[in-house]
């Protein structure tokens, strides 16, 4: 049996596991995407990190939760108080016979295809990457440092995002702008939440009987992507060049008019950097409706507030319009797949994604878009056109997965 740690840090959050798999299963069953029986042996979270007070949850089967509130400053001192959390409640990550340490990595460039094993110029070129993923890249540095100074016997892999769309389509890749830009710079479109996107396209394969599919993904968490997959490839997704592009998201514009900077530069004295860490960061819903938290936007628009009414209106309107172009450019579309966090519980985004959307195909049945509970389901009516799906998404097995591919391939 193989244990693999698994870190997703993303830009305020760490989420991780401790992953058996292959062996008789102990702890919380998982639904394997494929291979062997895959089960949870400690998992959690640590929130706001950066902020006043986060939190670190941490839970192991059978021995119940942990929670600790404090300030957490950075990656770096929440990744310590998860290993202080596995030496208080166990399981001994020392004496696990750790056969990996996997880690989500955001932005790959153009380096990186596939699960790569860490060394010095690996951790070097994830970290000149950073100025392409500003809110993530330098937490995964912090991730990866931090596990290599507690574990340095075990290896470390880079499980990119990227990675899921290296093979994007020239006319889907390429920005309409200066040569040199784009030979000197790699200024071209990448496209992210490839690891979410590879496990769910997988399960969509297996839920349609076929691998020859043409999948609408929509995976809608904090950051969100549409991505246009045809026969397990990424042909078209939302985010481009960084994660800022396309769809609106918790904190982020995603699309807006490029003149944008130099417009704010001039009309409000913005420096470029300004702007792009306000569209990063304090753009989405948090500026239209005051959180990021989907949660409570709908609690704000339900209380009838129209800054988080219309908030919604643009959320929705956005995902209907990359619905719409991605299907015109996969010509034919066998599922509609929503998943994370707002794509998995929120079933009237789902509707209000789908809505007019009829005149494609598309739409949802009432009944089974709000019936309670979660897991793996269809939410378009019965004998619909086109299935429309939700698929929980679980990067961790994903990352271990490719984790322990390429160390059995080393
Ligand atoms: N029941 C729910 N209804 C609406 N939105 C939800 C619900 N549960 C979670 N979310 C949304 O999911 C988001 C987080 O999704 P997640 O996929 O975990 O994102 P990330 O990995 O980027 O942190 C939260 O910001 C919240 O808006
Ligand atoms: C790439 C990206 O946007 O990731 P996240 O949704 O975790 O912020
Ligand atoms: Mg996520």
């Amino acid at each position: 049996m193989d244990r693999v740690l698994v870190l997703n840090s993303g830009s305020s959050s760490l989420k991780y596991r401790l992953l058996e798999m292959g062996g008789a299963a102990k702890g919380v069953g998982l639904p394997a995407a494929s291979g062997p029986r895959v089960s949870s042996a400690a998992s959690g979270v640590v929130d706001r990190i950066g902020e006043r007070r986060g939190v670190l949850s941490h839970r192991v089967p059978g021995a119940g939760r942990y929670q600790r509130c404090q300030r957490y400053a950075d990656h770096e001192a929440a990744l310590r108080a998860v290993l202080d959390a596995f030496g208080d409640t166990g399981p001994d990550l020392a004496q696990a016979g750790l056969s990996a340490i996997g880690h989500r990595v955001v932005h790959g460039g153009e380096h990186f295809d596939g699960p790569t094993p860490v060394d010095d110029g690996v951790l070097a070129a994830i970290e000149e990457l950073a100025p392409l993923a500003p809110l993530h890249n330098p937490a995964n540095v912090q991730g990866i440092r931090t596990a290599i100074a507690a574990f340095p016997d075990v290896p470390q892999v880079a499980v990119f995002d990227t990675a899921f769309h290296v093979g994007l389509p020239p006319a889907a890749a390429t920005y309409a702008v200066p040569e040199a830009w784009r030979s000197r710079h790699g200024v071209r479109r990448y496209g992210f939440h490839g690891i979410s996107h590879a496990y769910v396209v997988r399960r969509t394969a297996s839920w349609l009987g076929r691998d020859d599919a043409a999948v609408i993904v929509l995976h809608l968490g904090n950051g969100a992507t549409a991505t246009a997959v045809s026969a397990g490839r990424s042909v078209d997704t939302s985010m481009g060049l960084t994660p800022l592009e396309g769809l609106v998201m918790g904190t982020r514009s995603g699309d807006v008019d490029p003149s944008l900077t130099a417009y704010l530069g001039r009309a409000a004295g913005l420096s470029a950097e300004e702007v792009e860490a306000a569209l990063n960061r304090d753009s989405g819903m948090k500026a239209l409706a005051g959180a990021n938290d989907m949660r409570e936007v709908r609690r704000s628009a339900d209380r009838g507030d129209p800054r988080a009414l219309l908030a919604v209106e643009v959320y929705q309107h956005r995902l209907r319009k990359y619905i719409g172009a991605y299907t015109a450019v996969l010509g034919r579309v066998d599922a509609v797949v929503f998943t994370a966090g707002v794509g998995e519980n929120d079933a009237r985004t789902r509707a209000g994604a789908l809505a007019g959307l009829e005149v494609l195909g598309l739409g949802v049945d009432p009944g089974r878009n709000e019936a309670p509970g979660g897991g793996e389901r269809v939410i378009s009516h019965e004998g619909a056109a086109t299935p429309v799906l939700v698929l929980p998404t679980d990067e961790e097995l994903e990352i271990a997965e490719q984790s322990l591919t390429v160390i059995e391939r080393s």
